[in-house]
């Protein structure tokens, strides 16, 4: 293991459930400790793009005495379909994987997403452990337990509450991730600096060499560490989204309209930060959210060059698609708002002249 890891722990102390996020360049190496000692056989779900890596791991696993499996899944969203984590488990099934085995999740939140929910629904639940290969996945889907896939209705509309056994985000990894996809994890980052750290937003804005967005730089390690920090304190005081986990979902109820709207071919990154100008404007017109929050959400989405406006002609589609929103009760919209910086609030069945004000203030 890397001597310059940091660990960041979630969950409660004592508690069978806490683990670590490991994060570091080479943190890779520690794989066959964190699946833990009774593992014999482990299911690598991994993306085609990652099949080198893939192989990589599973030598690095035989090597350790375990018994690997590799499962090729589709890149992207197609990786959070039915019909793949249909595929997973007759692959399970066929290797005869009992409880005692694992699952790997080795790539981006889309893989992440899907690994996390073949384990906890392969006989009622088996160990994960996450290895995000995307900034995104190490900032926010491998950490948390939310995993899931999508259905033709919309975005993450099946799944389960199943955290890791551990998560292990090998900074290295990201020196092959096109710089578009390194950019689209950045808005998570940005989402938890406007719900709960600042100090993001001021290392973002007060960048004037580019390092918040080279992969290797010092400023990335700290807004990755922040931002796992974040999320690390949420979930460990709310796994399930009963209370503060919404937050969470700052920008999303729009985001993953544009995602389904778009056919899933826009980055779920590129979506947040364009749901996140949505509800700040929201917020704005709701008396809520300060004009001047609402103007750093602008600035510090264009600084890193992610987008903050939409088309202007699909709103009964995104209406449509936020009225299936995890957050709603019944007829009841619900959003997570700012009223302030670092101060995330809910606004409950908003006047949908302002649900659609909102829309035309972020239209292109
Ligand atoms: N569970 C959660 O809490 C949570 C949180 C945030 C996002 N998500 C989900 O995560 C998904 C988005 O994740 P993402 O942004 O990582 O996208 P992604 O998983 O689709 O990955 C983006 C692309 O990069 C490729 N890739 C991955 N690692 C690579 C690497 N190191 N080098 C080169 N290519 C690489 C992938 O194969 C894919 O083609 C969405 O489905 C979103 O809903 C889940
Ligand atoms: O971890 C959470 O909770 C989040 O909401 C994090 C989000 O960034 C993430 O995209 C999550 O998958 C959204 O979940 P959903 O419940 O809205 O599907
Ligand atoms: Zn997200």
């Amino acid at each position: 293991m890397s001597d310059t890891a940091t660990k960041i722990a979630v969950g409660l102390e004592g508690q069978a459930d806490r683990y670590d996020v490991t994060i570091g360049p080479g943190v890779l190496a520690g794989l066959p400790q964190a699946l833990g000692p009774k593992v014999a056989r482990v299911a690598v779900i991994h993306p085609r793009t990652l099949r080198a890596l893939g192989r990589t791991v599973n030598q690095q696993l035989t090597d350790a005495g375990l018994r690997p499996l590799l499962i090729e899944v589709p890149d992207g969203e197609n990786a959070k379909t039915a019909e793949t984590l249909t595929m997973c488990w007759a692959l399970l099934g066929q290797a005869g994987f009992t409880r005692s085995d694992a699952v790997v999740g080795l790539g981006g939140g889309a893989v992440t997403d899907l690994a996390g929910f073949v384990a906890a629904s392969w006989l009622r639940g088996v160990a994960v452990v996450q290895v995000p290969t995307t900034l995104l996945g190490m900032v926010d889907a491998a950490v948390g337990g939310k995993t899931g896939i999508n259905t033709a209705e919309g975005k993450n509309l099946v799944g389960a509450f199943h955290p890791p056994r551990a998560v292990i985000c090998d900074l290295d990894a990201l020196r092959t991730l096109p710089h578009a996809d390194l950019v689209a994890g950045l808005a998570e980052v940005v989402k938890c600096g406007f719900i709960a750290d600042p100090v993001i937003l001021d290392l973002v804005e007060n960048d004037t060499t580019g390092a918040a967005t080279s992969w290797d730089s010092a400023v990335v390690r700290e807004l990755v560490e922040r931002a796992i920090a974040v999320k690390a304190k949420v979930v460990t005081n709310d796994l399930k989204e009963s209370g503060e986990r919404e937050f969470l979902n700052y920008g999303h109820t729009f985001a993953h309209g544009v995602e389904q709207v778009e056919q899933y071919t826009w980055r779920h990154g590129e979506a947040v930060a364009v749901g996140m100008m949505y509800v700040a404007r929201l917020g704005e017109l709701a008396g809520r959210t300060p004009p001047e929050l609402v103007a750093r959400h602008a600035a510090a989405l264009e600084k890193l060059g992610l987008p903050r406006t939409y088309r202007g002609d699909r709103w009964p589609a995104l209406i449509s698609a936020m009225g299936r929103d995890k957050k709603n009760r019944g007829d009841l919209m619900r959003f997570v708002v700012l009223d302030g910086l670092a101060a995330p609030g809910r606004l409950e069945g908003p006047d949908p002249a302002l649900l659609e004000e909102a829309y035309r203030l972020i239209s292109e």
